[in-house]
């Protein structure tokens, strides 16, 4: 085992793609300008790739991307992970940048073992209740500490929020808007306000290419990616919601295309289904109004629901632009004015900022 550092909190990496490589910059700035505690980097893997020392050397962050690319070292096993990391003699942070639900099926393991967790990864907060549960316990009976700002509203101040309302003893009673820098992107510019917009598949593409979309596009536009954001709102508003799958979620997937094997399949023959979306967008047209895909949670009648909904052009959330979420809180507090949240709710620079500010929360607490 290495020598004990008070001043030393080791970094665990797992994901390297679009928010792991913003996160490794930002990580890189955070090490350089705060030299207490010292930020070591002792792992960092993909799914097929792993960089990491048995006696936890160093790894040079601004370098990791592209060592890790030429490593010939398999990522450990889940459980070989936790006790590696626990050989450590320092006080360590996994950062969870995938998608994976077996890393976040392991999260009880790590939080129970002393290992803090930052993660903008909403599976683990979005599964069976069960895991939910036992996330908080892990953490609770270790002391542990778990953060995920970036499952909702990539680093848009969601989570913090809705904690800081319901610590503070205010009551929530709705909250709703738009959840998806996907889906957010693809109906400003397929359905703009003015102009006639583009076309849906190629929109798609576009969201994927710029980094807005699950690894998997398909996981946004069957609204599951929504769902999964309201589950993880909604349990924290003090509703048990069982799962994502447990309330109405409206697919934007043609039926057609239900059972293609892959994602890349399933963009290449997408654009012989714009007809679909086209018609969906010129019923809304002939209200003078715009669809937009919408969630909400109705505390009080204990409802979740997700999917399209028309909207007239005054409408705050016809008017959004780019990428932006717009997240309104209603409250006892706050009365018939929400408190809203807007802006980015996509991106690899804007999630992995909300992952940088959890992994600030986490060695303010445990450094
Ligand atoms: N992109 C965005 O705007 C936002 C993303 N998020 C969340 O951030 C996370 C990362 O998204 P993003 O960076 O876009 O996704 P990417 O697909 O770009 O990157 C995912 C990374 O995780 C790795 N990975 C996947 N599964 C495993 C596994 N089982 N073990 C080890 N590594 C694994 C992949 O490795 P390999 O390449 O080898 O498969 C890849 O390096 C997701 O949970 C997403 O929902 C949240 C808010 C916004
Ligand atoms: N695919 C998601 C990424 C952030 O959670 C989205 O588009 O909102
Ligand atoms: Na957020």
């Amino acid at each position: 085992m290495a020598a004990a550092s008070a001043r030393q909190v080791n970094i665990a990496i797992i994901g390297a793609g679009g928010v792991g490589k913003c996160f490794l910059s930002q990580l890189e700035q955070l090490a350089a300008r705060r030299p207490s505690p010292k930020l070591v980097l002792t792992y960092i893997s993909t799914s097929k790739k792993a960089l990491y020392s048995t006696d936890h050397v160093a790894i040079n962050i601004a370098d990791a991307t592209a060592t890790l690319a030429a490593s010939q070292q398999a990522p450990l096993a889940l459980p070989k992970l936790v006790e590696f990391l626990g050989t450590s003699g320092s006080k360590t942070v996994l950062v969870d940048n995938t998608s994976s639900q077996d890393v976040a099926d392991a999260y009880p393991l790590f939080l129970n073992s002393g290992i803090s967790i930052v993660t903008p990864n909403k599976k683990a907060f979005s599964g069976s209740y069960k895991l939910w549960q036992d996330i908080f316990a892990a953490a609770a009976q270790s002391g542990s500490r778990v953060y995920h700002e970036s499952s909702v509203g990539a680093g848009l101040p969601v989570i913090s929020t809705l904690k800081d309302l319901v610590d503070t003893g205010d009551e929530v009673t709705k909250i709703e808007g738009v959840f998806s820098g996907t889906m957010s992107f693809l109906f400003n510019s397929f359905a703009p306000t003015s102009g006639s917009g583009g076309q849906w598949s190629a929109e798609v593409k576009k969201a994927k290419e710029l980094g807005y979309t699950e690894p998997d596009p398909r996981d946004d536009l069957n609204g599951l990616d929504v769902a999964r954001k309201l589950t993880i709102l909604a349990r924290l508003a003090g509703l048990p919601v069982e799962s994502p799958t447990s309330f109405p979620v409206q697919s934007l997937i043609p039926k057609e295309l239900e059972s293609v094997s892959s994602g890349d399949e399933f963009l290449e023959k997408l654009p012989a289904f714009d007809a679909q979306m086209e018609a969906t967008k010129a019923e809304a047209e002939k209200e003078g109004k715009v669809v937009r895909f919408v969630g909400s949670i109705d505390v009080a009648a204990k409802q979740v629901k997700v999917g399209l909904e028309k909207f007239d052009l005054s409408h705050p959330i016809a008017a959004l632009k780019g990428s932006d979420n717009i997240i309104s809180f209603y409250t006892k507090r706050y009365g018939s004015n929400p408190l809203i949240i807007q802006g980015a709710g996509a991106g690899g620079d804007v999630t992995a900022m909300g992952v940088t500010s959890d992994l600030l929360k986490v060695l303010s607490q445990i450094a």
